[in-house]
C-alpha cells in the first residue's frame, strides 16, 4: 500500500512571523511534487513540517489518515524518508556505513543479504560503488551529497512498501550527470509507488522532474499545477525577474526529450 499525504489549512508561525499560511494539498502515490519559490519562501519549513519534525501551529497533516504528529519518531522513520539540506559528516564513517544507516529504522542488518543488496543498489545508483570503503569525511561536496541521497534511497526502499520521500534541495552540489541520474532514480521510485516531494531551485530541472509544481512565496501557495501550466508571468513576479527570463527558464524545462545520461 502506498502513502497518501494530505494537508489541511497548515499554518506555521515562528518568532512572531508567519512562515506557512493556510496551506492545503494532497499528494498521491506515484506523484513527484516539486516545491519551488524564492529564498525564504518557506520550502524547508514545509518539508520539515510534512515530515512531522516541526509541529504545525494550526492545521492537520495526515499520512494515510493518521496524524503525523501522533506518530513516534521511530514510526515516522519507517513511514517517511527526509533528506535535509546537508551538513558535513563529522565522524569517520566509511561511505558504506553512512548509507547503511538507512536500514536502521526498518531493523534490517547491513550484514544480511537483503541489507547488502539494498546498500549496493543505492551506491550504484549514486555512482558511488568505487567509494564504498572511503571515509565519508574526505569527500567533495557533491560526493557527500550523493552519499546522503544513497542513504535516503536505502531508507525508502527498505520499507515494506514504497512510502513518502521528502527531499530538500537534493541536487545541491551535483554535476549534470549526477543531477540527471538522480532524476531518473526518482522517476523510477515514483513508478514503484513512492510519493515524492522535493524542493528545487533549478526551474528547468523542476519542470523535467515534476508531475506537479508548487510555487511558494512568503509562506503562501501561489500555484499548484502541472509544470506545463505554470504561468511565466507569475514566475517573473514571484522571483522579481524579467518576464523574458522566466519564459526562457520554463521553455528550457519543457523540452520533450527523455532523460539521457550519455548517447546510446
Ligand atoms: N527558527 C526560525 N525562527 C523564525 N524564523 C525562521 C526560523 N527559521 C527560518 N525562519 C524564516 O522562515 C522563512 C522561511 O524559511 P525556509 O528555510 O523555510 O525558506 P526556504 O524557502 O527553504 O529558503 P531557501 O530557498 O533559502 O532554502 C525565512 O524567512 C526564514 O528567515
Amino acid at each position: 500500500m502506498a502513502m497518501i499525504l494530505s494537508v489541511e489549512n497548515l499554518c506555521v508561525t515562528r518568532g512572531g512571523g508567519t512562515l506557512l499560511d493556510r496551506l492545503s494539498l494532497s499528494l498521491e502515490p506515484g506523484s513527484i511534487t516539486v516545491l519551488a519559490g524564492p529564498n525564504g519562501a518557506g520550502k524547508s519549513t514545509l518539508l520539515e513540517t510534512l515530515a512531522g519534525d516541526l509541529p504545525p501551529t494550526a492545521g492537520q497533516i495526515r499520512l494515510d489518515g493518521q496524524r503525523i504528529t501522533d506518530l513516534s519518531l521511530p514510526r515516522r522513520a519507517e513511514l517517511r524518508t527526509m533528506l535535509r539540506q546537508q551538513s558535513l559528516i563529522a565522524f569517520d564513517f566509511a561511505v558504506t556505513e553512512v548509507v547503511a544507516m538507512g536500514l536502521h529504522p526498518h531493523g534490517i542488518s547491513a550484514d544480511s543479504p537483503h541489507g547488502r543488496a539494498l546498500i549496493a543498489e543505492a551506491l550504484a545508483d549514486m555512482d558511488l560503488s568505487a567509494f564504498a570503503d572511503r571515509s565519508a569525511t574526505r569527500l567533495s561536496g557533491g560526493e557527500g551529497q550523493r552519499v546522503h541521497i544513497a542513504r535516503s534511497l536505502v531508507q525508502l526502499r527498505a520499507g515494506e512498501q514504497r512510502s513518502l520521500l521528502l527531499l530538500d534541495e537534493p541536487t545541491t552540489g551535483l554535476d549534470y550527470r549526477h543531477q540527471l541520474a538522480l532524476l531518473q532514480v526518482l522517476k523510477a521510485e515514483a513508478q514503484a509507488g513512492a510519493t515524492i516531494i522535493a524542493s528545487l531551485h533549478d526551474l528547468p530541472l523542476a519542470c523535467r522532474l515534476a508531475t506537479r509544481l508548487l510555487l511558494l512565496a512568503r509562506g503562501t501557495l501561489l500555484a499548484d499545477v502541472p509544470p506545463e501550466q505554470l504561468d511565466p508571468a507569475l514566475v517573473a513576479d514571484v522571483y522579481a525577474i524579467d518576464p523574458a527570463e522566466a519564459a526562457l527558464l520554463l521553455g528550457l524545462g519543457r523540452s520533450p526529450l527523455p532523460l539521457r545520461l550519455a548517447a546510446e
